[in-house]
């Protein structure tokens, strides 16, 4: 690791799988000891990650909590924090896909998804926030948006709302945090071949009378890189916001997508 990437403790929400996954190893593999979350019915898949990271001769901590949660999400970063002895990178992942017209969306669909994508986004932000500026030396403070938060896809509006919110809350907050020393970031996905686009695309083919798998092969020709992206791309863009290098950028949502949309 170079001099000026220095290690860090960093906590991945979402981690089971997906995307969370493939951020967390990345870590790890740059030489951050790595702190992973899920929910309790993904805790198998979750020990398995932290596994691997000690694989990877980086110290981890397995912290299975429901990020909609105040309390679970408050206890997770004391956890963290005990275990791994501070705090300095919190990557906000986890969320969740449902897939419908608007018209047809009830209020208590949304609320679960809004507790989630953007409630659970918050929690983990104040959470970290509050560790980072108790510990007095800044830190990296990152979230998962989308491309929909820039333009939504159709039936995905909750969630594109979801992911436009992110976008906001995490210019906010970089306003707010950089006093402290605190940068805060958010990626933007296009789409990612993991289990939620499995959904998106099984939904999407009932909702369109498509076969399985022609809903990700018709949003496919909207990449201008010409393939579905992988966890590992992603990663490498939150590996940059992790690290020293990213030092400067704060409040940014940036597009990691293949070419999907221009800004
Ligand atoms: N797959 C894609 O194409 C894209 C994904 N994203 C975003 O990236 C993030 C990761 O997505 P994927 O890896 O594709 O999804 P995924 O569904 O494969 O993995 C999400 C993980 O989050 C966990 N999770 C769900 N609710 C949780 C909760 N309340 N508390 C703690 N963990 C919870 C799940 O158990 C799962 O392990 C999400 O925020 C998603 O919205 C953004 C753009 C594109
Ligand atoms: C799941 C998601 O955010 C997209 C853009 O597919």
């Amino acid at each position: 690791m170079a001099a000026h990437n220095k290690s860090r403790v960093v906590l991945v929400t979402g981690a089971a799988r997906g995307i969370g996954k493939g951020i967390a190893l990345r870590l790890a593999a740059d030489g951050h000891d790595v702190a992973v979350n899920d929910i309790d019915a993904n805790s198998d898949q979750l020990k398995a990650v932290a596994d691997e990271i000690a694989g990877l001769g980086r110290r981890s901590a397995v912290a299975v909590a429901d990020v909609s949660d105040p309390d679970a999400v408050q206890h997770m970063v004391d956890t963290v924090a005990t275990e791994l002895g501070r705090l300095d990178v919190m990557v906000a992942n986890a969320g969740i896909a449902q897939v419908k017209p608007l018209l047809e969306v009830t209020p208590e669909e949304f609320d679960e998804l809004m507790s989630i994508n953007l409630r659970g986004v918050y929690l983990c932000y104040n959470a970290a926030a509050k560790q980072m500026i108790k510990q007095g030396d800044g830190g990296k403070i990152i979230g998962a948006a989308s491309i929909v938060g820039y333009r939504p896809f159709p039936l995905l509006a909750h969630y594109s709302a979801s992911k436009w919110a992110v976008r906001g809350l995490t210019q906010a907050a970089a306003m707010e945090w950089a006093q402290y020393g605190i940068t805060v970031n958010a990626y933007c996905p296009g789409i990612v071949g993991t289990a939620m686009w499995d959904h998106i695309d099984e939904k999407l083919a009932e909702h369109e009378g498509l076969r399985k798998g022609a809903a990700i092969d018709k949003y496919s020709e909207l990449i201008h890189l010409g393939r579905v992206s992988v966890p590992e791309d992603v990663a490498s863009f939150v590996s940059y916001l992790a690290s020293s290098d990213s030092d400067y950028m704060t409040g940014q949502s940036v597009m990691i997508d293949g070419g999907i949309q221009f800004s």
